[in-house]
């Protein structure tokens, strides 16, 4: 049985669905520049014909704050949207975070300038440390480790591809999805992520009943079932289109 298979057969019948999903490395293919991470060309108009069925809600779950993330993927609504690793929901944020960002912009800003390449990535709830551009991988490598050694105790120390992120909330994916799920009165839930926050909801949403994760790409995960790559976020999303008659 393929994963599509498998999603169709558990959760054609449930309703209402959150169909949740990771951007980066899920919907768009992971580039140098973030800016320029746009969606496979088939995305939008698969996700709409989910978002079109009946008590169909389509989420957008990514670790980029919510306003970048509407203006990367290009996506608005019937959407929803969590950014920040979950600390966003849709467009709000606790406006008493952007202060406690700051100081952690003024403490990164001399690391990442002195490593040639790098870049720091300012979010809403977090700041990012970019070394995928990095040519000496040691030094990519040492700078990851001197911004994780600049978090203070109340900072949430977020790896990812290239990119260690600091945040200055402990929201996560797993909480954020859970919260849109009970908002909802979800029966059913899809969530597809391929990186390490990803993990939070794969394990989040384990012992919920209706629930089906599906991990994008090698590397150990919690989630229940697997797709090699975009192509099979395609093929997946496509069989429950159909199964849904979107
Ligand atoms: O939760 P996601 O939607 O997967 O977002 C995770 C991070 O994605 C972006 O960084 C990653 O993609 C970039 C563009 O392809 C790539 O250059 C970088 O190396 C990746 O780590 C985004 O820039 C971050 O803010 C997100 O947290």
């Amino acid at each position: 049985m393929t994963a599509g298979t498998e999603v169709v057969a558990r959760l054609a019948g449930r309703r209402p669905l959150l169909v949740a999903t990771d951007y980066d490395g899920v919907l768009a293919r992971l580039r140098d520049v973030p800016g320029e991470a746009v969606p496979e060309e088939w995305a939008p108009d698969l996700l709409r014909r989910l978002a079109g069925a009946q008590d169909v809600v389509v989420a957008l779950v990514s670790g980029r704050g919510v306003q970048d993330l509407r203006a990367t993927s290009g996506l608005a609504e019937p959407f929803r949207f969590i950014g920040s690793h979950g600390a966003e929901h849709d467009d709000g944020l606790d406006p008493a975070v952007a202060a406690e960002r700051d100081l952690l912009v003024d403490a990164l800003t001399p690391l990442v300038e002195a490593v040639e390449g790098a870049r720091l990535e300012v979010k809403p709830a977090a700041v990012a440390v970019h070394v995928r551009t990095v040519a000496d991988r040691a030094a990519a490598t040492a700078l990851l480790e001197r911004a994780a050694a600049a978090a203070g105790p109340h900072h949430t120390a977020k790896p990812g591809k290239d990119v260690l992120e600091l945040a200055v909330t402990d929201a996560d994916k797993g909480t954020a999805v859970l919260r849109l799920a009970e908002q909802l009165g979800a029966d059913g839930v899809l969530y597809l992520g391929d990186d390490v926050t990803d993990e939070d909801a794969f394990t989040a949403l384990a012992p919920r009943t209706g629930a089906v994760t599906v991990k994008v790409g090698d590397g150990d995960t919690a989630a229940q079932l697997r797709v090699a790559d975009l192509d099979g976020v395609r093929e997946l999303l496509t069989s429950l289109a159909d199964a849904l008659g979107a």
